[in-house]
């Protein structure tokens, strides 16, 4: 791809809309724009931004394609930093089309996906963080991660990555001096003090680093599963967190092509219920499979929710997913609480004391939304979320996060016993890379097309 050439799009999703826009971008932008266009009054010359009116004509067949409206933006102070030509069509199919067409037969290639970022990235108008973060923003269906990504796209990691370089480029001048001069009385800081960067740059690292914890749950939710013994009212429940005022979000990525799994929105978060509705054998000799199969998803969840028939004696069964549960973050769901109660709460109490309980009628619909402030505290412990904070969502950023570390520990321990300069050079020069890629300013060609092959036409 070279930004000598001139490329356009439909940057509006295919299909039938109000309108559709069509993105032209690259020195020949404007000329074409010209071509095509004929306004339904005397222009002597197009001023930056403005919409006019007209229509699209082509004049291979005399053949008006569209009424538009079109404006001409100059570089560099665009999406790209290249020209761009916008024309707002009729969003149907057709116009689209033949208007797309008749653009190509002019010698301008369709864009590939992502290509209008990437030229913003390649033209500096963006960092790689903040390219994936406008993707996010595309691409998301829950609130958390659209705040996350329009914070990374203002720049925030951007920023933070680029203190922690310019903290390590501080300490390996302070070496390089050091190994040019080294009998001279030259002001540089000594290795202890020197070290002393190192663990605040670590320290940073390390909040970043934890930060995916939360992240990982932004972006791809927190498999949860219901289990409880038979009729005490999992489906119900089910159905109650699935309610139809909530969105339900489909296609997370890194999702597992799981039937019976399905993903709700609660608060942001996306809990992907794994529902464990093949454990309903009621006889008496299945009731062993039914424990195994709810031990089994449970290993596989990241939260547990027990429900237990608080209408009924706790039995035998029950007490076994208790016990289960106990190694697992876990809330106990005591359902049907609008019946007569026949339970044995401080039974429960002893068996799981440190599991906090919930009392609900999946019937009457009432404690959902105790339950549901429950799960959203066990998911992030409690936490809300800091308007200033960095959270790392992309499993890209946290490993180069993590291999940062690594040879920053290693520096640090050199640092700590004085080995040469050289040795810990070569480590801080290391992290400086690693952590470039971050950004994209020491990224190779294969990591930004990775990252920019899964951006969508148009983008
Ligand atoms: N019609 C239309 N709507 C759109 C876009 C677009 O390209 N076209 N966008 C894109 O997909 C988004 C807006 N994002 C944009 C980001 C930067 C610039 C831009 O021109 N930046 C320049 C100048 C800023 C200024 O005027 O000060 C720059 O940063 O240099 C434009 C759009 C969403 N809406
Ligand atoms: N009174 C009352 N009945 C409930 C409540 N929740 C569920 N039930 C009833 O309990 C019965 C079993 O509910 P389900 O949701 O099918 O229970 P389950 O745990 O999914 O059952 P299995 O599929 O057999 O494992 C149904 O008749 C529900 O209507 C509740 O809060 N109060
Ligand atoms: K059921």
């Amino acid at each position: 791809m070279s930004s000598e050439d001139t490329v356009a799009a439909l940057s509006t999703p295919p299909g039938e809309g109000g309108i559709g826009i069509i993105r032209i971008s690259g020195p020949k932008s404007f000329e074409i724009g010209k071509k095509l266009f004929f306004s339904s009054r005397e222009i002597t010359n197009f001023k930056n931004r403005k919409l006019y009116h007209g229509y699209i004509f082509d004049r291979r067949n005399n053949k008006t394609l569209d009424e538009v409206l079109i404006t001409f933006m100059k570089g560099p102070y665009t999406y790209t930093c290249e020209d761009i030509v916008e024309i707002h069509c009729h969003g149907g199919m057709i116009p689209v089309r033949e208007i797309l067409q008749l653009i190509f037969s002019l010698g301008i290639r369709p864009s590939e996906p992502g290509e209008f970022t990437k030229r913003a990235f390649l033209n500096g108008r963006l960092d790689l963080t903040q390219a994936e973060a406008v993707m996010d923003l595309i691409s998301t269906k829950t609130q958390n991660l659209k705040d996350v990504a329009m914070k990374q796209i203002s720049g925030k990691l951007k920023e933070e990555i680029s203190h922690l370089r310019t903290e390590l480029i501080t300490v390996l001048s302070n070496l390089e001096a050091k190994i040019d001069f080294p009998d001279e009385e030259i002001d540089v800081e000594d290795m202890s003090s020197l070290k002393e960067r190192v663990s605040y740059i670590r320290k940073s690292l390390y909040e970043l680093i934890e930060s995916f914890n939360k992240g990982k749950i932004i972006r791809e939710g927190v498999k949860t599963v219901i289990v409880g013994r038979p009729n005490v009212g999992k489906s119900s429940l089910l159905n109650i967190l699935l309610g139809e005022e909530r969105a339900i979000v489909t296609e997370i990525p890194g999702t597992t092509r799981d039937t019976l799994e399905e993903v709700i929105n609660l608060d942001g978060i996306p809990l992907r219920i794994i529902d464990t509705a093949g454990i309903r054998e009621s006889t008496d000799k299945v009731e062993q499979i039914g424990v195994k199969r709810t031990r089994d998803s449970m290993e596989e969840a990241d939260i547990v929710l027990v429900v237990l028939d608080s209408s009924q004696e706790l039995k035998d069964e029950d007490k076994k997913i208790l016990n289960m549960a106990r190694d697992k973050p876990s809330l106990i769901v005591l359902n049907k609480a609008d019946l007569e109660k026949e339970f044995h709460e401080g039974t429960v109490n002893e068996l799981a004391p440190d599991i906090r309980k919930v009392k609900v009628s999946a019937l009457k619909k009432e404690g959902i939304d105790q339950l549901e402030k429950y799960i959203s505290e066990l998911v992030f412990g409690g936490e809300v979320m800091e308007t200033d904070e960095i959270v790392i969502t992309n499993e890209r950023h946290y490993n180069s996060l993590k291999k940062t570390d690594n040879v920053l520990a290693s520096a640090e321990n050199g640092l700590e016993a004085y080995i040469s300069e050289d040795l810990v050079s070569v480590d801080i020069k290391e992290g400086l890379e690693i952590l470039g890629e971050i950004t994209g300013e020491s990224a190779g060609e294969d990591v930004i097309d990775e990252v920019f092959n899964n951006f969508c036409i148009g983008k």
